[in-house]
């Protein structure tokens, strides 16, 4: 879907991106980490062509992105950035609509786009008709996020968009995204510099330095193969293990017959157990399944045992 190939950018002397190779498959959640003025804004802007890069080719959907008209192309591109950027003087309603009317979309037609936007990122249709600066931080990302798929684009890039938020709405915010990433099968390119936020988002993780790519890799896998020790850093090195634990489900390590007193969902990861055994002060919970019924027990030596082989 996006292929860069061997993609160089300078600013004056300072190289940005140092011979950037990644391919984005079609529906992936793509995620671009790495320390700040690690070139990862850059990588966004050249796909969208707002910068051009100095050395190498990007290719959209197949295209090489010199040979497309960048005015065209960057109306196929969704684009959601921290500032969030809403016109101050425009309604919400106007806001999202801006592509679509820029597209020369019917009245109607736009009417019920904005209306069937509104309604998936659950912007309330009473906070249409307000001014960005009347809405909260979340509120005015989600509006964001609204315009910025409202001519239905098969690309959305995000440049650090909930940075600015606090932990609850924020938490809110990548749900939405997850869900909205499973329902639509749009490819995101997402950047950011919190690894939880990676984690809990990403198909595949892009991990960069100093604006080389270091490491690319699902989620999972890298945290059990971090590259080097610049990775294993990044990830918080001690806390690694804890955070795979998010990646496995109860019901792969049950086992044996339900005697424990405390329950938990099959479904639930083993961190959300053995976060409950802390809390309830056992090391034994008995597992239901979606009906409530008792149906196996994990053991937190069960938990513990062959993370690596996960
Ligand atoms: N328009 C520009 N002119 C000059 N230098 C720039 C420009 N844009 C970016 N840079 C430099 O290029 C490097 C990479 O910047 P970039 O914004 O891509 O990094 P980043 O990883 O997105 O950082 P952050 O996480 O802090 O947003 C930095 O050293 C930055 O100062």
């Amino acid at each position: 879907m996006i292929e860069l190939r061997g993609v160089s950018k300078a600013f004056g002397a300072a190289p940005a991106v140092v011979d950037l190779s990644l391919s984005i498959g079609r529906g992936a959640f793509f995620v671009l980490i790495g320390p700040s003025g690690c070139g990862k804004s850059t990588v966004l802007r050249m796909i969208n062509a707002m910068i051009a890069c100095d050395r190498g080719a990007i290719e959209l959907r197949g295209e090489d992105i010199r040979a497309m008209d960048p005015v065209r192309l960057r109306r196929g591109i969704g684009y959601v950035i921290q500032s969030v950027g809403l016109f101050p003087h425009w309604t919400i309603e106007k806001n999202i609509g801006a592509v679509p009317r820029l597209l020369g979309w019917s009245r109607e037609t736009l009417a019920a786009r904005v209306e069937e936007i509104a309604a998936l990122l659950q912007i309330d249709r009473e906070l249409l008709r307000r001014y960005p600066h009347q809405l909260s931080g979340g509120q005015q990302q989600r509006a964001g996020v609204a315009r910025a798929l409202a001519a239905d684009p098969d690309i959305v890039l995000m440049d650090e968009p909930f940075a600015a938020l606090d932990p609850v709405s924020r938490a809110s915010l990548q749900d939405e995204m997850r869900r909205l990433h499973a329902e639509t099968g749009k490819t995101f390119v997402f950047v950011t510099h919190d690894m939880d936020e990676a984690l809990r988002l990403a198909t595949h993780i892009a991990v960069m330095k100093d604006g080389r790519l270091v490491q690319t890799a699902a989620p999972r896998d890298l945290l059990n193969r971090p590259e080097d020790e610049f990775v294993r850093e990044f990830f918080g090195r001690e806390a690694m293990g804890l955070r795979l634990l998010d990646f496995v489900a109860v019901r792969d390590r049950m086992r044996g017959r339900p005697r424990a007193p405390e329950t938990i969902g099959a479904d639930a990861s083993l961190r959300d157990a053995l976060a409950l055994m802390i809390e309830r002060r056992c090391s034994r919970l008995s597992v239901t399944d979606g009906g409530g019924g008792k149906i196996s027990e994990i053991d937190i030596a069960d938990i513990i045992k062959g993370q690596d082989a996960t």
